[in-house]
Order: structure tokens, then sequence, then C-alpha cells
């Protein structure tokens, strides 16, 4: 590998290899970078007799792993294979297939969805005799995973002061574990908090996981959370061989558990490292360098940062007024087909926005102009009926202790098992102190079951373990297909919707589900199993595209959470108005205004060339016409580096010689992504909740 590619900080992190390492800087300065050098540089080194399966590197999103590896394949070559890059998430899955069942969880676990997380939660508030629509189950799901990740159980404040949420998070909390095990189930925080628990109470496995990794890589630190930073000081063992790279100012996940005091008290963690900082920005333009800088700047405590490029000027950032966000959307699909026209690929072009819900007029006008694109999470393909219906088959067939799913399809399609048979199967199983399904195995000994129902338990049960058998050939696909076709999901489906369209549609997004299967078959040949494929799933929930043509070389539209990390030529930042930048702005004044700004940071440092930040006077929200009031933010850009359009007076036709010169100068230049850079151009999907 050629050092000469990286300046002098960015050497120096990468060749400083024993002992802790901080690399603390501001967005595009080549953190990521450092990251894949250093791996590059420990295979060449190797230090220790070093093995490639003896290096974990950790990013924010499957995503990001995926493009990582692809990286380090291409620079290191095959060798490279064997360096594990993943989720803290991942890894923690990863630990627990291995050698969960120490703990007393079968080995082939499951990993809740959030589905499944909130009937627990509800079957445990009602058992409380707590009115499950009186309260929220999300509120207290999210009360339940902010104490697990802080490491903590969750406790009633001091008695006066707690809220009911607290008392009731309080009370549920010890049934809602107890059922996920029961179930043979964890859920997303314990991926990360049970690998701890095996590590921490087995010396045995304490020796096995840091003698394996011996050198640890962390990328976008800043967005760790007190769980993850407590994996990470087990796993570094006494080596301590921890190289974490990320920005403060970027901590954006703060409202998942993210604690930017792991990286700004990195020292109290893993003392006596060294900490390098990187001042030059490669990403971006000066204008864009310059309009980000002047947002970050009015955060305070902060620790500030120099940043500065030698790619001086660039366009002017476009601070673009619409009448409203209909057009909004057709400006920027104007705009983007204007710059397409001008040879910027669709895949350097992103549009980003705070809500999911801003996405759809963007995509409306995408569709009218024939412009390929995608968008990033924020589909509910998996939260589609059908699909979990077909998902929660796979569960079922999978783990025979998944009562949740087992209850959702026990009669569906329809087959005459009513919940009064079901219920009445659930307090024998309580009652002789067995599972669910241990009951359901022996129906017919039961006298207190309606007219017929025992005998229909008994075959759906004997489907459910004939498909068990059929599935651990694996064909997954092919399964599944006679699955639906036995138990007559089409006609079922067709029999229900309102209209064909929408039956139609259901039926495509099952097809999607076997399309998925056989996508996964491929990529994984022999050793493709539905478990396997389960929880791929839930730690990597990425849309399931639909057909669109243009390839892969797409406009990106996502939200800025997900935008992390990536970069493209062309960003388009669209509301950027009180109440969406900074949400919840104005009527109420946004909880974490801090956060927001950096939010709005992370939006912006995303532009190599050209910044377009978006607003409407009105937006249309539920069929009314709301007036906005433009983002705060946009008063803090310096006049210098902005040009302001205003889209009453449109201004339409050509593009600008400043603009035709600026891309005729870049084109050359960024023909092909250089050598060992690291963000690469077309995103997936954030493991958004994942990660
Ligand atoms: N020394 C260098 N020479 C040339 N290009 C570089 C250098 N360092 C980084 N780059 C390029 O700068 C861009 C930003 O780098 P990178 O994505 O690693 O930054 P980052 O600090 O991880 O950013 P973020 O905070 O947004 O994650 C990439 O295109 C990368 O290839
Ligand atoms: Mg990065």
């Amino acid at each position: 590998m050629d050092l000469s590619k990286l300046n002098p900080p960015q050497r120096e992190a990468v060749v400083t290899l024993q002992g802790p390492l901080l690399v603390l800087a501001g967005a595009g300065s080549g953190k990521t970078r450092v990251i894949t050098h250093r791996i590059v540089h420990l295979l060449n080194e190797r230090p220790g007799h070093l093995m490639a399966r003896n290096i974990l590197a950790v990013t924010f999103t499957n995503k990001a792993a995926t493009e990582m590896k692809e990286r380090l394949v291409h620079m290191a070559g095959p060798r490279a294979q064997g360096v594990l890059v993943c989720t803290f998430h991942a890894f923690g899955a990863e630990v627990l297939r291995e050698d969960i069942h120490r703990l007393g969880w079968p080995k082939k676990f499951a990993i809740a969805d959030m589905g499944d997380q909130l009937a627990n939660i509800r079957r445990a508030m009602r058992e409380h005799k707590i009115d499950d629509r009186a309260f929220d189950a999300r509120k207290v799901l999210t009360l339940i995973s902010k104490a697990k990740n802080s490491g903590q159980v969750p406790q009633p404040k001091p008695e006066g002061i707690g809220d009911d949420y607290d008392l009731i998070t309080h009370l549920v909390y010890p049934d809602y574990q107890l059922a996920l095990k029961a179930q043979g189930s964890v859920d997303f925080d314990d991926l990360l908090l049970l690998p701890t628990r095996l590590l921490r109470e087995f010396p045995d496995l304490y020796a096995k996981y840091t003698q394996r990794f011996r050198y640890l890589l962390v990328d976008e630190f800043q967005d760790t959370n007190i769980a993850q930073l407590e994996l990470l000081k087990l796993l570094a063992g006494q080596q301590r061989n921890v190289c974490a790279v990320g920005d403060d100012d970027q901590c954006i996940y703060s409202w998942r558990g993210a604690e930017v005091r792991n990286i700004l008290d990195f020292d109290r963690f893993f003392p006596g490292g060294k900490e390098v900082r990187l001042e030059q920005n490669y990403r971006s333009v000066q204008m864009v360098l310059d309009a980000a800088n002047a947002v970050i700047a009015k955060n305070p405590e902060r620790k500030a940062k120099q940043m500065w490029t030698d790619r001086k000027g660039g366009p002017r950032v476009k601070v673009v007024s619409c009448p409203n966000d209909e057009e909004e959307a057709r400006f920027v699909a104007h705009e983007i087909q204007k710059h397409m026209s001008l040879g910027v690929p669709a895949d350097e072009i992103a549009v980003l926005y705070r809500t999911n819900g801003q996405a759809h007029p963007v995509e409306e006008m995408l569709r009218e102009k024939n412009i390929p694109y995608e968008v990033v999470g924020g589909s509910e393909f998996f939260d589609r009926r059908e699909v979990k219906d077909v998902i929660a088959y796979f569960k079922v067939i999978v783990n025979k202790l998944d009562e949740i799913s087992l209850l959702r399809i026990v009669n569906v399609p329809s087959r005459g098992i009513g919940d009064v048979t079901m219920e009445r199967l659930a307090v024998h199983a309580r009652g002789e102190g067995v599972t669910l399904w241990t009951v359901m195995r022996k129906a017919g000994d039961y006298e207190d079951l309606p007219p017929g129902a025992g005998g229909k338990v008994l075959e759906f049960v004997e489907m459910i373990e004939r498909y068990r058998a059929a599935y651990e050939h694996g064909q997954l696909a092919t399964a599944t297909r006679k699955l639906l076709e036995e138990i007559g999901f089409a006609e079922a489906t067709r029999a229900h919707a309102t209209s064909s369209t929408i039956a139609d549609k259901k039926l495509k997004s099952v097809d999607m589900v076997i399309n998925s299967l056989e996508n996964f078959e491929k990529r994984e040949g022999p050793k493709a199993s539905l478990l396997t494929y389960l929880n791929r799933l839930s730690l990597d929930t990425r849309q399931e595209e639909e057909e669109v043509p243009g390839g892969h070389r797409r406009v990106t539209l996502m939200t800025v959470h997900a935008s992390k990390g990536l970069e493209y030529r062309l960003v388009f930042f669209i509301g950027m108005e009180e109440d969406l930048m900074p949400h919840g702005g104005m009527q109420g004044e946004p909880q974490n205004i801090e956060e927001e700004r950096r939010l709005c940071y992370v939006g912006i440092t995303r532009a190599k060339e050209l910044l377009y930040l978006t607003r409407t006077n009105v937006r249309t929200k539920r069929g009314k016409e709301v007036p906005r009031t433009p983002s705060r933010f946009l008063e803090d850009l310096p006049e210098e580096v902005v040009e302001k359009m205003d889209l009453e007076a449109p201004r339409q036709g050509p593009p600008t010689t400043e603009e035709k010169n600026f891309f005729a100068n870049l084109k050359e230049r960024f023909k092909k992504p250089p050598p060992g850079g690291s963000a690469g151009p077309t995103p997936g999907r954030s493991g958004g909740a994942a990660g």
C-alpha cells in the first residue's frame, strides 16, 4: 500500500499500531479512509504473526460494512476476506450464535422484531391489568430499550416524582425479558448485552474472543452507546489495540442512546492512548465547507476543529425558496435532470430530508421525468401485513417457541382455529407448565375445545413440522412456494382484498420475499438456512427494491440520519424550515436543538461540489396548507457563500456559465473514485434502527 496517499496525521494514525488510538476529526477528513488503510497496513505488517481473522472492524450500518469489506478486498486482495467487518449488533449476533446456550437460550435463537417486542409488552401490560389502549406500548418499549442500552434495569423514579410510564416500564420489564427468553428470542439490545455477559461471566470465552480479536477498529464512534462501549472495553482485553474514529459534531443518534461522552472521554475509558486530529477536508469545495462550519460553529461545548480544503471556491450554496412542497419537488427533479444532462451520474446525486414523509412528492416528480432513483430505508416493506405473515410462518418453522408468530398465523389464512381454541390451549399450557406448541401437538386430548378444533390444530401442527423438515434441505424459495400454495395464500389474499389491484400488490410483495430468498440462496450457497435468512433480515432491514429501470445508477433519496458517512457530488437538502430542520421547532421548541444542528451539519457535509438547500412557503399537511418559516440554520450561512433563488420568480433556462465551467473542470477529475477512498457513492439503507 502506498502510504504517500495519506497526509501526515493520517499516516501517523495508520502506522501507530499498539495501544488505544482516537482519531477525532470533522466530516470528510478521511477518518473512514484511515480505518481501511490501517487494516491494509496491519495485513501487510502482520505484527505478532497477525492474521486477517484477528481484525474486527465495526461500522455503523450493514451497508457501510459491505462497502468497507469490498474496498479492503480491492486494496489488499483475497486475504482481506478474513477480516470481520460488521456492525456491533451483527457482531453480537455472531458471538451469540456460538455461545448463547451458556446463558440458557437455545442455540437457534431468534431475533425479535419490533412487532414481536410490542406484542410481548402488550401482553405483559394486560397481565398487570394495565390498559394497553390507554398507555402506549411503544413508549414503554423505548424506555426499556433506553434502560438496557445504558446498562441498567428500568427503575421507577423515587416515589412521587416518577410518572406512570416509569412505573409501567418497571413492572413490565421483567415479564418482557422472561417472555423473550421463553420464546427463544433476544431483542436488539440483547445482541449487545448478552455477549457482554458472556465475556464477563465465562473466563474461557473472554480468553477466546480477546485472543481472536487482537485489533479492533470502530468507525462513527460518536454514535456508540454505553452497551457498545462496554462490549468494546471487554473485547479490547489487555492489549487494548482499539482504534476509534469519529466526530463529536456528527453525534446524531443520542435519541437512541448514543453517548457522545464515549468519544469525548475516550482517554478515560482507554487511558494512555494517542489522539490524532485531521484538519484537511478532502470531500467538499470551500463554499460547502464554509456553510457547514458556519452552522456547526454555533453549538456550544464542542471540541473546536479547524477544517480547511484546497478545493477553493466552487459554486455557491443555493438557497431556494419554493412556493410549496410540490414546487419544491418539481424544482429538485428539474435540477437533477439538468445536471444529469451535463454528465453527472445519477448515483452521484442525493436528496436528503429530515423525515421520511418528505420523500413522496420528490418520488412522484422523479417518476414523471423517468429519472431512476432509490429510496433508502423508510419503506415499510417488512411492515406490510402479508409480508409479516409469510415471515411469521418462517419464524414458527424455525422456532416452535415463538408464540407471538404462532398466534399470528395459526388462523391465517383462516382454517377454523379460532380465538377460543387458542385461549383454551394457552390455559392448558400454563396449567401444565409446558409450551403452547407442546399442547398443540396433543390438541386431540382436550375436551374443552370447540368441536372439530382439535383435529384442525393437529393438521396445522403436522403441516408445520413437515415444512420444518423440508426447509432443512435448503431450497428455501421452492419450499416457500409450496407452502404458500398448500395454505392457499393467494386465494385467501384475493378473497379478502377490496380490489384486484390491491390483491396484486400484496401478492407482488410476497413474490419479493421469495425473490429475496432466492438471492440469499445464490449468495450463501449450500449453507443457506432459513434461520440465517431471518437473522439477516432482522439485522439488515434493507428495503427490497422494486424494479426500477436504470440499473445501479440511481439518485438516492434518504433521511439525513441515513446519509452518515456517505458523499455525493450533488446534494439537495430539502425542507429547510422550522419544525422540520430543526425538527419540532417553532410551536414546540426543538427538544434538542444542538443535535438538530449537528444533523444539519451532517447533511451539508455530504456534498462534494454543489449543495442546494430548499424550503417552502407553504406545505401541504393532511390536505391542509400550512405556512412555513425558514430554518434558523439558514440565517447562520455567511452571505458570501450563498446564492439565493426565489421560485416565485423562477430562474429557468440553461445552466449558468459558472456551473458549466465548474462541471467541465471536475468531470475529468471525478471520472473514477480516487483509489483507496473510503466512502462509496451508492448507499443502501442505513442500519437506521440497525447499526
Ligand atoms: N489523503 C487523502 N487524499 C485524497 N483523498 C482523500 C484523502 N483522505 C480522504 N480522502 C477522500 O476524502 C473523502 C472523505 O473521506 P472519508 O469518507 O474517509 O471521510 P470521513 O472523515 O470518514 O467523513 P465522515 O465524517 O463524513 O464519515 C473520500 O472521498 C476520501 O477518499
Ligand atoms: Mg466516515
